[in-house]
């Protein structure tokens, strides 16, 4: 198992209970989304995953590793990090924000400049043409890219991503939705993804973690989460997207009609 987190709890300073008795394993190689509506404690829950933030109580185990037990920033290092946002240095090239693990983690010149490439190229940025800009003349979808490479430049097992495509056109969006699936899939590292956005979860991830008011209310597949879903929350969060396929068929249907 690459991460289990057990019974996390997180109550910030002055009493608000942010995160509740979470519990939920993810297996290597597994995509997980951690999916609610707005404040429900999915960013808190996954700050509490490489302690940005650390847990009130509960255990997370990391590799089967207790995380609480690990240097903070040595578990930063070793667990890859995609911000909401890009979260890029903008002062800095774009080569130069992929390596910035690397150089933490005392990797030589040439080492550092070929994984920099190779990564860009992971994420389909040619790095002739991207390596020496800076990520203010990047589109939004690219910067996002380059978020991507910087989380996966020190190889870890698994990467932690705080709605990594949220800001971005829904054009741009699925195709690095797409991208990044088919990356991970060939990587095979693990990844746990927030979003408040049920129909990508249901697009992208192996299970679901549907979260309300600070606790997971289901924890499936997405087969198993349409269903049978288990929970008026569930129920009422696939509403949108299936009122929306089915919206879209029926127009489908009508326009193939038109067409005889
Ligand atoms: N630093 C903080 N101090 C006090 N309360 C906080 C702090 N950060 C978050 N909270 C509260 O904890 C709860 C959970 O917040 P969190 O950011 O984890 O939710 P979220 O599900 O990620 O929301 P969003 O989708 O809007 O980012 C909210 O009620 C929020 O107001």
């Amino acid at each position: 198992m690459i991460l289990s987190v057990d019974q996390l709890e997180k109550t910030y300073r002055g009493g608000v209970k942010a995160v509740r008795d979470v519990s939920f394993d993810v297996d290597a190689g597994e995509l997980v989304a951690l999916v609610g509506e707005s404040g429900c404690g999915k960013t808190t829950t996954l700050k509490c995953i490489n302690r940005l933030l650390e847990p009130s109580a509960g255990r997370v185990f990391v590799e089967d590793e207790d995380a609480a037990g690990l240097d903070p920033v040595a578990l930063r290092r070793r667990i890859g990090w995609v911000m909401q946002g890009d979260g890029l240095f903008p002062h800095m090239s774009v080569g130069d924000n992929v390596a910035v693990t690397l150089r933490l983690l005392d990797w030589a010149p040439k080492e550092v400049t070929d994984r920099v490439d190779a990564l860009l190229e992971l994420v389909r940025l040619d790095p002739a043409q991207f390596r020496d800009r800076g990520p203010g003349t990047l589109s939004g979808g690219q910067r996002q890219r380059v978020g991507v490479a910087r989380a996966l430049a020190a190889g870890s097992n698994l990467l932690l991503m705080d709605e990594p495509f949220g800001a971005l056109d829904p054009i741009t969006r699925d195709a690095l939705r797409r991208d990044f699936v088919a990356l991970q899939r060939r990587m095979g590292f693990a990844a746990v993804m927030v979003t408040h956005d049920m129909a990508e979860a249901l697009l992208m991830a192996d299970r679901i973690a549907v979260m309300h008011a600070g606790e997971i209310v289901q924890y499936d597949t997405p087969k198993v989460l349409l269903n049978a879903p288990g929970h008026a929350i569930v129920r009422t969060m696939l509403e949108n997207p299936l009122h929306e396929a089915d919206a879209v068929q029926a127009l489908k249907a009508e326009a193939g009609r038109d067409d005889v």
